[in-house]
């Protein structure tokens, strides 16, 4: 596996070759500068020598049919092994589904983001890739951040891209964070990324991005790159200022990043989530409706059960539309502005 590694500086191929495992973990250095560790499949660490003060996971696949972010990791990923660009931050590239990437699809058996924050136990005995695949990233993540001094600043990007066209092409989930302001450097750090649009979440999920937030106070998000296409059919164009700035964050370049104001981003509140209760929910609008189309007050916006669920506020706006979840889980999210939101 080393060797491979070595030769072809391509993980995410070696990743996929070896979807369920490498065998043992293993390590090598790059120069003095750099410690590789490989902890099993889709699992890769960059310990700088004299690490500066971040702690960074950029994590991509989760879904396996999202693939611009996980073409964006791999290229980082090679720019470290071939040492074109040398990580100053402590870094961990989780690739997260190698089994539904190499599938195409968004899932084998689960919403892999919904299983964290130990939901992939529950109930217990219930064992499918995803889950079994979830605990292990969950306890890299803590492997990762528990792996060095404490105070120091915990980052976490988990990448996806949606399944359909965005009025706001590229936006950010603020998993939900009572007593914690919301930073306005990372909002400012997702604008210069290219990622314009946040949404603050009204309420505990089980995501991923949540797991990290909640768990160890990190500041982490879901991004949404742009829309899902076939491996090797993004245009990758689209994704110039995102890896950018990452490539700045983990090599600790200038950063540069503009003073915070609301009006140079989209700040969204979360108002509700739909959850699915009964088989036949359907929603009114057309299928190819994209996100953030807004909707009045009283408008239908979906029927289950013989029930009417209308909107609530003077307009509401949807994001990530599917009646086709299994039965309590969501199917779509309804935001309204936000208005002065704690951001510090
Ligand atoms: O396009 C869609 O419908 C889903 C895109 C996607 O995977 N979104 C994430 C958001 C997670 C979050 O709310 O933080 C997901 O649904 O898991
Ligand atoms: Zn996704």
């Amino acid at each position: 596996m080393l060797q491979a590694l070595l030769d072809s500086k391509d993980f995410l191929a070696l990743t996929l070759a070896n979807p369920e495992t490498l065998g043992d973990e293993f390590s090598f250095t790059l120069g003095e500068h750099t410690r590789v560790e490989v902890w099993d499949t889709g699992v890769i660490v960059f310990e700088p020598a004299q690490a500066q003060g971040k702690d960074v996971i950029l994590s991509c696949g989760v879904h396996g049919n999202e693939t611009a972010p996980i073409e964006l990791c791999n290229t980082l990923i090679k720019q470290l092994l071939q040492q074109k660009i040398i990580a100053k931050q402590r870094t961990l590239f989780l690739i997260g589904n190698p089994l539904a990437i190499n599938n195409g699809t968004r899932i084998i058996d689960e919403n892999m983001n919904r299983l964290f924050s130990g939901e992939h136990s529950s109930p217990p005995g219930l064992v499918n890739p995803e889950r079994v695949r979830a605990k292990k990233l969950e306890a890299y993540v803590d492997r990762f951040f528990k792996g060095a001094a404490a105070g120091r600043q915990r980052i976490h990007y988990d990448l996806h891209t949606a399944m359909r066209a965005s009025k706001h092409e590229k936006f950010a989930i603020y998993p939900y964070r009572p007593g914690r302001a919301y930073s306005a450097e990372q909002i400012m750090f997702l604008a210069a990324s290219g990622v314009d649009t946040v949404l603050f979440h009204h309420e505990p999920t089980t995501t991923f991005s949540y797991f990290s937030s909640e768990q160890y106070g990190a500041d982490a998000f879901t991004i949404e790159l742009g829309k899902v296409y076939p491996m090797g059919q993004n245009d990758m164009t689209r994704f110039i200022a995102a890896q950018e700035m990452f490539m700045r964050l983990i090599t600790d370049k200038p950063l540069a990043l503009e003073p915070f104001s609301a009006d140079k981003v989209n700040l969204y509140q979360v108002c509700r989530v739909i959850n699915k209760h009964f088989d036949d929910f359907e929603f009114t609008f057309a299928t190819d409706v994209e996100n953030f189309r807004s909707f009045p007050k009283g408008f239908v916006l979906a029927r289950e059960g013989g029930q009417e669920i209308k909107v609530e506020q003077e307009f509401e706006a949807i994001v990530f539309p599917n009646a086709k979840v299994p039965i309590g889980n969501r199917t779509v999210i309804c935001l309204i502005p936000s208005v002065a939101p704690d951001v510090r």
